[in-house]
């Protein structure tokens, strides 16, 4: 029988606050077990300010309130993964190759902001993938949103030396390509109007998808609708422990390992309660690496067997993703997600 779905706990702090090489194996050791088996972590000692995430929150609250009209202002083009994605805009299953259950598209409305060219000394950005944000004019959104951005900013990059360490690979080999990734915030809102739904469809939040990069630091309410795909082929609902982090494995994790560590399918349902969706948000900070990086199988996970991935730069990778998800064209490269996926939903 398959052992029971959990989402292990892993106390950071001897990396946050750099203790000795021996908790730090400890801690290394734990979050290898986890790359494993589940893909997802609640990670707590990560040191982010309660302070920082309140603002946050607020941040997305006074944004999110706005109507539907004054939230479009902020609509950039698809391309540039940046400002507001409106309700239905998306569909996430699309990102797999698979076309989405519900034939509807994702009810979740999103609001990205994401690293520049600016942000990197010396590096000057030839794709979209470093598109300048743009800030909207709701009380205090930029300084808010960028307080919270640096602290997943560090909090990814802590747990990729500790990811380093864990698979026994030299921390510079992910510095090198990483020093001017693509970094993604994603503040989701997951709400509709009393009155837009229909009881009878499969409400989606957000489609069952993998993140496109290397590790995902998501901050969530606590309220359900977050589902992880366990090891037994079911969704189990996941929501963040007190004060603690949710960290997934994006694909490059898994390509690079050569799926030895899972980039986790997920998706979102938030609860339906007396006929109106419990209002969930959540935002994720999704470290990608750079854009020009070639995500390759590592040499150790090749002394294992054959790769099973094609090389592939992280500009062309999220590229193939967000086309699907944008423009509703299946990814034709996602064939390996495509089996897992439909392994599950048939
Ligand atoms: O809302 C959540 O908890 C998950 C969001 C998510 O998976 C994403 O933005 O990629
Ligand atoms: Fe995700």
């Amino acid at each position: 029988m398959a052992a029971p779905f959990v989402v292990p706990t892993v106390d950071l702090s001897p990396y946050v606050q750099d203790h000795g090489p021996a908790e730090r194996a400890v801690v290394a050791a734990d979050l290898a077990r986890a790359c494993r088996e589940v893909g997802f972590i609640q990670v707590v000692g990560h040191g982010v300010p309660t302070a920082v995430t309140d603002g946050l929150a607020a941040a997305m609250d006074d944004f999110f309130a706005q109507d539907l009209a004054a939230k479009k202002r902020w609509v950039r083009p698809a391309a540039e993964n940046r400002g507001y994605s409106p309700p239905k805009s998306e569909s996430l299953s699309y990102t797999l190759g698979v076309d989405p259950v519900t034939r509807m598209n994702d009810f979740f409305e999103a609001y990205n902001v994401g690293a520049s060219d600016d942000d990197y000394p010396g590096f000057t950005a030839t794709s979209d993938d470093y598109a300048a944000n743009t800030w909207p004019d709701t009380a205090d959104f930029e300084p808010r949103v960028t307080a919270y951005f640096a602290e997943a900013r560090r909090v990814a990059h802590v747990l990729q030396d500790a990811f380093a360490d864990a698979l026994g690979t030299d921390r510079e080999r992910f510095a090198a390509v990483s020093d001017h990734a693509i970094n993604v915030l994603r503040m989701n809102n997951y709400a509709l109007p009393p009155g837009e739904i229909d009881l009878g469809a499969d409400l989606t939040g957000m489609g069952e998808h993998t993140d496109f990069g290397f590790v995902t630091v998501l901050w969530a309410d606590q309220v359900a609708g977050l589902q992880v795909l366990g090891q037994d082929g079911t969704w189990h609902d996941v929501m963040p422990a007190d004060g603690a982090l949710l960290v997934n494995l994006g694909d490059i994790a898994a390509r690079v390992t050569n799926d030895e560590w899972m980039s986790t399918l997920h998706r979102v349902k938030p609860p339906v309660v007396d006929g109106t969706i419990r209002r969930r948000r959540s935002a994720a900070f999704f470290h990608d690496w750079n854009a020009d990086a070639l995500i390759e199988t590592l040499p150790a996970a090749l002394e294992r067997g054959e790769a099973f991935y094609e090389p592939v730069t992280v500009s062309e990778h999220v590229a193939a993703k967000l086309r699907g998800s944008r423009a509703g064209v299946k990814n034709p490269s996602a064939a390996r997600e495509q089996a897992r996926v439909e392994a599950v939903l048939g």
